[in-house]
Parts: structure tokens; C-alpha cells; sequence
């Protein structure tokens, strides 16, 4: 509020000129002249007195720093009039300490509706009243917290097919709406980046989270699913605290068709991280599993293959889970792989497990290119991270997937199915990704499997029986209940629309308000029945 109002009025008086220095000494001002909006309402304003009386406490040099006979002659006046004003008596002096009051109060009223004025009525979406602190430098922007919704800004808008698109929103800081492209702004982004990239960096190093995004007129709330940053720019958009996503509008959705309608630079209010399913802990191969919240060492041996069944946005977790294993995509900066760097800081696997994902779509617009690597290279398409070339959130998700695979041709897959193409998944799909996940016996990340006797059926981690009731929400504050460290399960996740995830593992279950796994059933459960998936070794995730 007040800095937009005050800036002219602190450039024209800088605090050491004699100019503003003025300000303090008694006397009748007219302030309406240092900033327009005020000036219809106030027409002057009586500075009477000081905390230290400008005559008898600066000391030579100090304030105005000269005593020339005009300022001699204006402090004589000065104490006649303070003279004069002692022998009113108390009266007339809180009664001038009244006016004075309410004279400040009604320029406070003035800048303050100008400000509402501002706000409110011109930009709607720009500022509001609770940036007023944050303006006001009392408190810092806030950042992403599970508890408290905070605005966010969309800096970048997708449509990437006729009913889905892709935003991406960057923490909004109303210093930043104020000042432009200024220093003062640079400074206070970088004051703010490694804040954020700290915060963020726990989620991506988790795997699976979401965040909840608002609608603020039905005070609705629903869960999304931050994408990986694009090809090469995982630095750049992590320091800047920027998140994407997937988002499909669904007819009559509420807060999904209210989505839709945002335009870059809209705010959107957003709550998280919210920490997902343990994946790493599950497939509990050492190098992903973090001891220390384990419960125990972590397993010596690699473990775990995923196959991912992904329907439509459900793809954004099949990305998180790929990223978790294999790291986010990079380029070659500086002549040095920015993947080892963050391999160190995120403990990645040296050979990390083998997944495939299979992603089941209506429309071809919705995975445009999803052929086979070496199909795409012979008609001459090279991933970003091969070509040099920035993949922004353009082009929607595919060359993030071709990206993993060229990086990681043995362990990663990709598959997708077009229903207008007649082409869905089914039980053999299932079966075949099953065994494209097959580790090469010659390999040194052949999988070892956590056995049946060294699981405990209480293990959420573990069991298929005790995952039944497993809430995501819950997940990260278990622990694992196997008496020796954990070889691991392979998994086979569903995430997409309810329908989706009920065809091919069962429907979710309710239980005392929260959402959880239920029983294996669907196409899953009958290839785990007739022993074509081996249940010992499989664990179904549903998200
Ligand atoms: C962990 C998690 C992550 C997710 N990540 C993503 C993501 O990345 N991207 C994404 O797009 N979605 C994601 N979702 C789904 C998302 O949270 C929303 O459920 C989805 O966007 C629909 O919300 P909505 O408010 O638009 O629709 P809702 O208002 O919840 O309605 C959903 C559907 O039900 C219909 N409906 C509503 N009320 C009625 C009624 N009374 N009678 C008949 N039909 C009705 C609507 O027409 C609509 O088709 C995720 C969900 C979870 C749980």
C-alpha cells in the first residue's frame, strides 16, 4: 500500500536533506502537495512538537548543520510559539493533539482507499488487502506450506490438446508486482530462491506429491500433481520455486473448468506439498531407500521393477515416479553433465530399476509422437537434451519420456494406447510390460525379490495385506515392519480417473474419512489370481 504512495514522496525528500528535514520542525504544513491522493483531504497539518526539540538538542553540525540569522530568526519564533502554546494550558494542547490525531487518521483513510481503490476495483487480480504486510516489508512472501494456501502467479499457459492443458505458476510476490523489473526485485528473488529449491528439492527427492490449488469463489480445493520441470531447465525452475501442471477440464468440474479460464499472470492460491506413496522404500533398493527414515539399514541389493499403467493427467505421476529413479533429464552445461551433480545431491542409484510406463489416451492430439526411439530417430527427431534444443512446456509431455529413454535405453520403456485408434490397454499389455521390466540376468541391477518369509503381513511396505488399508496421505509416517532389511517388491501402479483405476486393479476403498488402497481386483487381480503375475513378488499402488 503505502510504498506505491509514499515512493514520491521519499525520493523528492531524501531523510538527510534539508528539505525533509524540515518536515520536523514546528510549525503549520501543507502536505497536500507530496502526494496527490491525499490531497482532497487534508489541507494541512500542525507539527508541533518533536521528540527532541530542534533548538535546544541538535548539536552543530547535526540536522540542518547551519546557523545562519534565517534560521536563527525562525527558531526564535519557533519558541515563542511553543511559549505561547505552554500558556494555553492542558486543554488546548490534547485538544491539538486530537486534531492532529485525526488529521493523520484521515490521510491514512485516504492513501488506504486509494490503495483498496487500486487493488480492488482496477487490478483484481494483482494485489489484495493481505499483501499489505508483505509490502509494508513487516513480513516475508510466504512460501508453500501444507497448512495455508498462498498465491501463486501463472507465468506460462499451455493448451496442449482440446481439453487438457499445461500452467505453469510461479510463487507470487506482490514487492515484485511493485517494483518491476528492478534491482530491489532481483535481490529479493534471490534472496527467496534457495528457500524454495530447499523445500521443493525434499518433495522431488520424496517422488510421489501433490499440492492442492484453490477455487477461491466456491472455497473448493482440489489435489494436482506437480510435472518434472522440462528437459534441461530442472536449475532454473526449481531456484524459481516454479511448478507445472496437467490439468484436464472435466465438464462441469469445478475447480478444473475454473482452471481453464486463467490466463497468464492470473493468481492462483496454492497448498503443500502434500508427500505421496514411498516408492523408493517399496522397491527398496539401498540406493534409493534413505536409511535414516527406514526404519531399518536398507537392503543391499538392488530391488524392484515398476510397470506404470498412467490414464491421461495420470501420467504426471508416472514422471515423478521416473524422475525419483532416474533423476531429472539434464543438458550438458559448461561442457559438464549437470546429472552427476545431481546425482550427488539426491543419492541417485548408479544403475537405477527398470520401469515402463504405459499411458492410455482418447485422442492421438493427447501424446503426439509416441513411437518407438529408434523409429523417431531414423525420421531424424532427436529428445531435446540430444539436440540442444530448450524444451519448454511447448510440445506437451513426449519428449520428456524420449528423453529418459535415450539416457537410460535399458532400464526405462514407454508404450501408449489411442482409444480412437482402437488401441487399449488390456491384459497382454499388462503381461508384456511385466516382462520387459525382466532384469538381464547378466546385469549387476538383477532384482532381487523380498521373500516370503522375511516380510511381515503388517508391513504397509511390504504386505499386500496390510497395504489394503493404506491411506497416501499417511504413507510417509510409516515404517517398515520386516523383522532384515528389505530386498524390496516390484510394483505395478494404476493412476487416472476413478474408472480407470478400477478396470485395471479395483476400486479405492473409504474408510473413517480417508481414501484408501482396498483389495487388488480388476485385470490386475485376475492375472495375479491365475498366477501370470506373481503376487509374492507384485504389489499393486493405486493413485
Ligand atoms: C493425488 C491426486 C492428484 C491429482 N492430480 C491431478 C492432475 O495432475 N491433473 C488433473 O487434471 N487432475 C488431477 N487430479 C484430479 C483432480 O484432483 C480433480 O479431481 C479433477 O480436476 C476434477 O475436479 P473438479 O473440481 O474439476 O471436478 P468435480 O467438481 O470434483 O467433479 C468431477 C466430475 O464429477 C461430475 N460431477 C460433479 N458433481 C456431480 C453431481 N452432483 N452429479 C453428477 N456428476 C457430478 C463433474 O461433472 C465432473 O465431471 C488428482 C487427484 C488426486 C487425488
Amino acid at each position: 500500500m503505502s510504498a506505491r504512495l509514499l515512493r514520491p514522496l521519499t525520493r523528492r525528500l531524501p531523510p538527510t536533506s534539508p528539505a525533509c528535514l524540515r518536515l520536523v520542525r514546528p510549525g503549520t504544513y501543507n502536505v497536500s502537495h507530496f502526494n496527490p491522493v491525499v490531497h482532497s483531504n487534508t489541507a494541512s497539518l500542525q507539527i508541533r512538537s518533536i521528540a527532541r526539540p530542534y533548538s535546544s538538542k541538535l548539536s552543530p553540525g547535526e540536522g540542518m548543520g547551519h546557523n545562519t540569522p534565517q534560521n536563527q530568526k525562525q527558531e526564535q519564533q519557533s519558541n515563542q510559539n511553543q511559549d505561547n502554546r505552554k500558556s494555553d494550558g492542558p486543554s488546548s494542547s490534547s485538544s491539538s493533539k486530537n486534531s492532529k490525531k485525526s488529521k493523520l487518521l484521515l490521510i491514512a483513510a485516504a492513501v488506504f482507499s486509494g490503495y483498496l481503490f487500486h487493488s480492488i476495483i482496477l487490478r483484481p487480480n494483482d494485489l489484495s488487502l493481505g499483501d499489505v504486510p508483505v509490502l509494508l516489508g513487516i513480513v516475508s512472501p510466504p512460501s508453500l506450506n501444507p497448512t495455508s494456501f498462498v498465491p501463486y502467479t501463472i507465468v506460462e499457459r499451455e493448451q496442449v490438446s482440446s481439453t487438457a492443458f499445461i500452467i505453469t505458476v510461479e510463487p507470487f510476490d506482490p514487492l515484485h508486482r511493485l517494483m518491476g523489473g528492478s534491482e530491489k526485485k532481483k535481490k529479493n528473488a534471490r534472496k527467496n530462491a534457495n528457500k524454495l529449491r530447499n523445500e521443493l528439492q525434499e518433495a522431488w527427492h520424496h517422488g510421489l506429491w501433490c499440492v492442492e490449488i484453490k477455487q477461491p469463489q466456491l472455497q473448493v480445493a482440489r489435489d494436482y500433481t506437480p510435472l518434472p520441470p522440462p528437459v534441461g531447465q530442472e536449475r532454473e525452475e526449481m531456484q524459481r520455486g516454479r511448478l507445472r501442471f496437467l490439468i484436464r477440464k472435466m465438464e462441469g468440474g469445478e475447480v478444473s473448468s475454473y482452471l481453464s479460464k486463467l490466463q497468464v499472470g492470473d493468481k492462483v492460491e496454492l497448498r503443500g506439498p502434500h508427500l505421496g506413496f514411498d516408492v523408493a522404500r517399496r522397491l527398496g533398493s539401498s540406493s534409493l531407500e534413505s536409511s535414516n527414515s527406514s526404519g531399518h539399514g536398507g537392503g543391499k541389493e538392488q530391488g524392484g521393477r515398476v510397470v506404470f499403467l498412467a490414464g491421461g493427467t495420470g501420467i504426471a505421476p508416472a514422471l515423478q515416479v521416473a524422475r525419483r529413479l532416474y533423476g531429472p533429464v539434464y543438458e550438458k552445461r559448461n561442457g559438464k553433465k549437470e546429472e552427476e551433480e545431481w546425482k550427488e545431491i539426491e543419492d541417485m542409484p548408479a544403475i537405477p530399476p527398470k520401469m515402463t510406463i504405459v499411458w492410455a489416451n482418447r485422442f492421438r492430439e493427447d501424446c503426439p509422437d509416441c513411437e518407438d526411439l529408434e523409429a523417431l530417430r531414423k525420421r531424424g527427431y532427436l529428445p531435446p537434451s540430444l539436440n540442444n534444443a530448450k524444451n519448454t512446456a511447448a510440445g506437451g509431455l513426449m519428449p520428456y519420456l524420449q528423453d529418459i529413454k535415450a539416457h537410460h535405453p535399458e532400464q526405462f520403456n514407454y508404450a501408449c494406447t489411442v482409444d480412437t485408434e482402437k488401441k487399449f490397454i488390456d491384459a497382454k499389455t499388462i503381461l508384456d510390460a511385466v516382462v520387459s521390466t525382466t532384469p538381464n540376468p547378466k546385469s549387476p541391477s538383477s532384482t532381487t525379490s523380498l521373500t516370503k518369509s522375511t516380510t511381515n503381513p503388517s508391513c504397509p511396505f511390504h504386505s499386500s495385506s496390510a497395504l489394503i488399508n493404506v491411506s497416501d496421505r499417511q504413507d510417509h509416517e510409516a515404517r517398515c515392519k520386516c523383522a532384515s532389511p528389505a530386498n524390496g517388491k516390484n510394483l505395478l501402479m494404476v493412476s487416472g480417473p476413478d474408472g480407470f483405476i478400477a478396470r485395471f486393479a479395483g476400486p479405492k476403498a473409504w474408510s473413517e474419512g480417508l481414501e484408501r488402497q482396498g483389495h487388488v481386483a480388476g485385470v490386475a487381480g485376475e492375472l495375479m489370481k491365475k498366477g501370470k503375475v506373481n503376487k509374492e513378488e507384485w504389489m499393486v499402488l493405486k493413485l
